[in-house]
């Protein structure tokens, strides 16, 4: 794809799999502020954690924060994932999101990243309560979730009700192993995020 058709902050050989508000202008923004997310995965499972606090507080996420100075994103979203969950696993990059919300005028890059192993226990912190979540395939497209019925395995359904609205579109990405970059502008709505404006695809 021309890199003059990608949303400003996305660059490269990339494949689009979903845009939507197309009516809208991207936001601009001067600053970038780095994040990481860590999803770990184990056979038919997938690690998400309830956050007790904050930023995204009542949201199921990954594991992440802020890349502390002198740090790699890798390097941050081990230690992040040790922090909230208590285990370590041998994160592998996956994909980039840039997400903006409204009156800002700085975006977060969010590194993400995936792991298919770990080492310890999940356990609850004061930020985040791990919990495993089936990776059934109508649990990961989101099918369970919409239709509400239950999940076809031991395990809950992923919860995407419940989760920032742009996982749905690139999740199912992330555990089949496809690297993606992606972008969200969000408004507030109520106490909570929606987007306005957005594009998802994969790496070539
Ligand atoms: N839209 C969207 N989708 C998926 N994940 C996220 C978003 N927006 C986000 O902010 N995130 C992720 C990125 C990070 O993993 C967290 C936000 O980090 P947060 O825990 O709020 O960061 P800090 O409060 O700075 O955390 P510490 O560094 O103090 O742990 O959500």
């Amino acid at each position: 794809m021309d890199a003059t058709d990608l949303p400003p902050g996305l660059d490269g050989n990339l494949v689009e799999f979903v845009k939507g508000g197309c009516e809208f202008e991207w936001q601009s923004y001067t600053k970038t502020r780095f994040y990481t997310n860590a999803f770990v995965i184990n056979g038919n499972k997938l690690l998400l954690g309830f956050k007790k606090r904050g930023f995204g507080a009542n949201l199921y996420n990954g594991f992440g924060g802020k890349v502390e100075p002198g740090e790699t994103s890798a390097q941050a979203a081990a230690r992040e994932l040790k922090e909230e969950s208590g285990i370590d696993a041998p994160l592998e990059h996956a994909g980039v999101l840039i997400f903006l919300t409204e009156g800002t005028d700085w975006a977060f890059h969010i590194d993400v990243f995936s792991a298919h192993s770990h080492t310890g226990v999940p356990t609850e912190t004061d930020e985040m309560r791990p919990e495993w979540f089936s990776l059934t395939e109508d649990s990961l497209n989101g099918n369970d979730d919409r239709l509400g019925i239950s999940s076809s395995s031991d395990l809950p359904s992923i919860p995407y009700s419940k989760m920032w609205a742009d996982d749905i579109y690139w999740l199912p990405h992330l555990v089949e192993g496809k690297k993606f970059r992606g972008r969200a502008d969000m408004v507030k709505d109520g106490d909570q995020f929606i987007m306005r404006k957005f594009w998802f695809g994969a790496v070539c």
